[in-house]
């Protein structure tokens, strides 16, 4: 398993935002987390980065408890943070400077993880010269560069209209297939969860728990279930 939670609780003072989730993640699967605003889907994610630490249970990361360090970077927020300083190329650049990638390599593996997410001519163009679309395939691709065990997405799409996210969705999967990275995304939306996913964990909320555990590709009735239950 390349990620198990086990029976994690996290309270934030009296408040309890997630109680005794337990599930894993396989190696090189895409988990989606599915539920409504504040049901702890960022708190769960910053526990699986490490960023927090879990009030009760264990994370493990490759069997380990989850350290934080060098883990963190492999993630993918709504709202994009490039440098605006740095053109698009120069932003996963970065990633391959802070991994010690030596430098000769760098703009070839760059123009690598820009073509991954189809961005193969607009590598000279800084952040204010692209759409939000493409600075996010921007921060995909330099979320990639790190190299990261897991790639932890946190409403990646939220941000974009219709037509942009759903052509991102796209190319998310074919960069899944080409890189068989293990994916962990959170959304609120379930019909993302569901199209992206290859099993989608249902949280409810207050506190946050596992509702149900799915299978896209062998449990769509269930899954459409569980989606009136939550309406
Ligand atoms: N650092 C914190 N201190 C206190 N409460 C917090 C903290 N972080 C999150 N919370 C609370 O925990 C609950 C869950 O928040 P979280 O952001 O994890 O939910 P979410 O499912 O990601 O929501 P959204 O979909 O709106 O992003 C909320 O009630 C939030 O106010």
């Amino acid at each position: 398993m390349k990620i198990q939670i086990n029976h994690v609780t996290k309270h934030f003072g009296s408040l309890t935002v997630l109680s005794d989730i337990t599930f894993d993640v396989r190696q090189g699967e895409f988990l989606t987390i599915a539920g409504p605003g504040g049901c702890g889907k960022s708190t769960l994610l910053d526990l699986i980065s490490g960023l927090l630490k879990p009030s009760g249970g264990e994370i493990l990361l490759d069997g380990a408890p989850v350290s934080g360090a060098g883990f963190a970077h492999g993630v993918v927020l709504q709202q994009h943070a490039l440098f605006p300083w740095r053109t698009a190329l120069g932003n996963v650049e970065f990633a391959l400077e802070a991994t010690s990638v030596p430098r000769g390599e760098r703009a070839g593996l760059a123009r690598h993880y820009l073509g991954l997410v189809g961005l193969g001519a607009l590598d000279d163009r800084y952040p204010h010269e692209l759409t939000a679309g493409t600075r996010q395939r921007v921060a995909i691709a330099r979320s990639l560069a790190y190299d990261p065990g897991v790639l932890l997405m946190d409403e990646p799409f939220a941000a974009l209209d219709t037509r942009t996210r759903s052509s991102l969705r796209e190319d998310l999967l074919s960069v899944w297939e080409k890189t068989g990275k293990t994916i962990v995304l959170a959304t609120r939306s379930l019909d993302e969860a569901a199209y992206l996913g290859r099993r989608v964990a249902i949280l409810t909320s207050s506190p946050g728990r596992v509702l149900s555990l799915h299978d896209t590709l062998r449990d769509t009735v269930s899954l459409r279930e569980a989606a009136v239950s939550l309406a």
